[in-house]
């Protein structure tokens, strides 16, 4: 496939620049313009400057007027930068209109995600959202590299063959590559409905099991994928061969009272998020949609912690997922400072308004309190009682064992008297087996 853009692999020193617009919270875009340098440093780019550009009025060409345009263009000299990356997001006029007047390639906040996104996709799956994110993004912009080239072309007056000729040959590239790049995000989009399928297929099969599923949500790099790490540990080698068809990022785990849990891991929200990718990542996301419950994990240790709490809600509000019963797991507790832990976990427990769970993952701390606090969001789930199973029927007895928790055996003649805790739709099904005497 032919490459829409060679950057930024080719940049190494970056000017960011947040425009901070009537109205926006100058607080709030400071953080964030803090969070593209973390963003921007993760693709291993220097950072030479940062700069808060707050603008009157919105302009249509650069944002903000052009006087502030060409304060950012004279930063960006004095700074020697070979790329400016904006916090805002910006329109594929806007960004031409810089980089016309910069004359060095100007990022979005967007193409910067995506970027991060494409660097971490390892399963087939996401390599293909991104993939699709990355085309879509691309396609509108295209006409900008053309342009370059023309420029270079007509302005130089020389090289092959004059400005005419390469113009006219700019223009046909681009119809090419834009037909090219509308039948490949066809392909993509149908081989991504291939594995959607295939994804709800798994899931069928694990709802016909009647296995209770929670999924792990939360702003980047909050500890979501730690946590599965350390709550599945002891139970990922036993239990995969059972699950060997599931998603790398799922893991079956057993709760103190006996029932199995599925916890998904799945990919990290931020402020922001291009809407694009929420879209194309639907399909993962789609595993927090359909979950029991939600713990949402959250890097208590931020000052940001509750705006990303927010952030978090607002995503799962746009996937459709804003009712689901959630307990907040507060991690990193061990980075809050002795004497401020106490308040810090009290102000943020009132703000949240659901059950929460103070963790430290790293020193392993607070996996009980999740474990019982899961119990809870799934108390409805459950039944309790005693079975008399004739030894003639094994599977039953068998699936006891696997969906559930059996607390005690005994024999009867030819039956067998087993005492479980059970989900609600495998209880159903041997109901008739129950004995009477009813739950406990
Ligand atoms: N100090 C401290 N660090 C932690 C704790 N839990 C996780 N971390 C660190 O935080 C970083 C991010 O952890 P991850 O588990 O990758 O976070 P994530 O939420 O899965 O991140 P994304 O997948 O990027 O969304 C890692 O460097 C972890 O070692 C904790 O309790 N205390
Ligand atoms: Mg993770």
């Amino acid at each position: 496939m032919f490459e829409i853009r060679e950057k930024p692999s080719m940049v190494e020193r970056a000017m960011l620049v947040s425009i901070c617009l009537p109205g926006d919270n100058v607080h709030e875009k400071q953080a964030m313009l803090d969070e593209l340098e973390d963003l921007v440093s993760n693709l291993g780019i220097g950072i030479v400057r940062k700069e808060l550009v707050r603008t009157r009025d919105v302009h249509a060409k650069f944002l903000c007027g052009t006087g502030k345009a060409e304060e950012v263009r004279m930063a960006a000299i004095a700074a020697e930068a070979d790329c400016v990356v904006f916090d805002n997001m910006l329109a594929p006029s806007q960004q031409r209109e810089w980089e016309r007047l910069i004359d060095v390639c100007v990022i979005d906040r967007e193409e910067i995600i995506l970027d991060i996104f494409a660097k971490r996709a390892r399963t087939r799956e996401a390599t293909m959202q991104v993939e699709l994110a990355r085309m879509q993004y691309s396609l509108p912009r295209m006409a900008r590299m053309w342009a370059h080239l023309d420029r270079q072309g007509g302005g130089s007056g020389g090289g092959k063959g004059g400005g005419g000729a390469s113009r006219g040959e700019g223009e046909k590239q681009i119809e090419v590559d834009r037909r090219l790049a509308r039948a490949r995000i066809e392909s993509i989009q149908k081989d991504l409905e291939e594995v959607r399928k295939q994804r709800s297929t798994q899931r069928k099969e694990r709802e016909r099991q009647g296995v209770p599923t929670a999924a792990i949500v939360g702003y980047t790099n909050a500890g979501k994928s730690s946590l599965l790490r350390l709550v599945a540990e002891a139970d990922v080698l036993a239990q995969n061969i059972l699950f060997a068809t599931l998603d790398t990022t799922t893991r079956k785990i057993e709760l103190p009272d006996g029932q199995p849990l599925l916890l998904t891991d799945t990919v990290g929200f931020i402020r922001n998020l291009p809407h694009r990718l929420v879209e194309t990542f639907k399909s993962t996301l789609e595993e927090a949609v359909l979950a029991d419950f939600l713990i949402q994990v959250v890097d208590a240790s931020d000052p940001e912690a509750l705006r990303h709490f927010e952030t978090t809600l607002e995503v799962l509000a746009e996937l459709g997922a804003a009712d689901k019963p959630m307990v907040a797991v507060f991690n990193k507790t061990d980075l809050i400072p002795d004497e401020e832990r106490a308040s810090v976990i009290e102000t943020l427990t009132a703000a949240v308004g659901i059950p929460v769970v103070p963790m430290s993952v790293v020193r392993e701390q607070g996996a009980d309190s999740l474990m019982n606090a899961c119990v809870d969001m799934l108390s409805h789930r459950v039944v309790s009682r005693t079975y008399r199973i004739p030894l003639s029927r094994s599977d039953i007895i068998a699936a006891m064992h696997r969906d559930g928790k059996v607390v005690s055996t005994e024999y009867d003649g030819n039956d067998a008297l087993v005492t479980a805790t059970l989900p609600k739709s495998f209880a159903q099904k041997i109901a008739s087996y129950a004995e009477p005497g009813g739950e406990h």
